[in-house]
């Protein structure tokens, strides 16, 4: 049976869970002040109001998607309605700890990625007071996004650093692939397809081999073959300190964010 959601904040993650809830069988109402910015997901059969207290009053789970410095004045304004409910916060760099100053919710902090729009998020979260029935509906409704996983709150920020912001830094490279592919004369569509199918079916292989990255590279690498020349160039480019560096970086980021509650 599906469960009442609110989702508080239907911006472009709110939107994305809205969604998805929705398309899984539950009955999801979405909030945002612009309601007419949200044309998008009544015709997914979201219902879509201004009104924070009545989708939260109403709802058996909220979900919080608005920017770290909104989070105040919103769970103030929703405070006496969600005593006691489970909010699952999916606000970077919010603790468990500053969202329970806020309300006395059951709180999970949550961090998704943009790929719920494809089912395909990766999701971890962290809990510390729920009982096991809460924790398996939690589950339930993160699965709906795609993989999801249950993490030590000290790690949030880092996933938040890594899979959070992740879809930017894999779009950049992406972006390269085909750019890549244009200088050497394939025609747009080709080289897209190519880019992002190398991609998916390197992820795929590497989910389903379980091998570490570096064998899969060597499976390429023919001795005095094409890819090392390829490999030799990405390395005097130092794409692994620059990817290392954007993940520490993101990380740093969600650290400060708290402090703009
Ligand atoms: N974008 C992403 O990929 C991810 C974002 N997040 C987190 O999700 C949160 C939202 O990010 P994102 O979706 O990118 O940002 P957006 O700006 O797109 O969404 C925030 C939404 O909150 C709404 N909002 C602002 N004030 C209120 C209010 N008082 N009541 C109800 N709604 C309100 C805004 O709409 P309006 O102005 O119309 O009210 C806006 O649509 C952030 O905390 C971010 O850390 C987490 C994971 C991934
Ligand atoms: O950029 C941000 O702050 C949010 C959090 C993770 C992805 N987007």
């Amino acid at each position: 049976m599906g469960t009442r959601i609110a989702v508080v904040g239907a911006g472009t993650i709110g939107g994305a869970i809205a969604v998805a809830l929705k398309e899984a069988g539950h009955e999801v109402v979405a909030t945002r002040r612009n309601v007419e910015k949200a044309s998008w997901l009544k015709e997914k059969g979201v219902t879509v109001t201004r009104d924070n207290r009545k989708a939260a009053g109403e709802a058996d789970v909220v979900f919080l998607a608005v920017k770290p410095g909104k989070v105040g004045a919103v769970l103030g304004e929703i405070a006496d309605v969600v005593e006691g409910k489970l909010v699952i916060s999916v606000v970077a760099g919010v603790s468990l700890k500053e969202l329970k100053r806020l309300a006395s919710a059951k709180f999970v902090r949550a961090m998704p990625n943009i790929a719920i729009l494809a089912r395909e998020s990766f999701t971890a979260y962290s809990t510390d007071d729920l009982d096991g029935d809460e924790v398996e509906l939690v589950e339930r409704l993160l699965r709906t996004f795609g993989a999801c996983v249950r993490v030590e709150e000290e790690h949030m920020d880092a996933i938040t650093g890594l899979s959070g912001s992740g879809p930017a830094y894999v779009t950049v490279f992406l972006e390269a692939m085909v750019y890549g592919g244009l200088r050497v004369g394939l025609p747009r569509d080709v080289a897209k397809l190519a880019a992002l199918q190398t991609l998916l079916g390197t992820a795929k292989l590497l989910m389903e081999t379980e091998a570490h990255p570096a064998e899969v590279r060597e499976w390429v690498i023919t001795p005095e073959g094409t890819t090392i020349d390829g490999v030799f160039e990405l390395e005097e480019g130092k794409i692994r300190t620059a990817v290392m560096k954007a993940v520490d970086a993101a990380t740093k980021k969600s650290r400060i964010l708290s402090k703009k509650v």
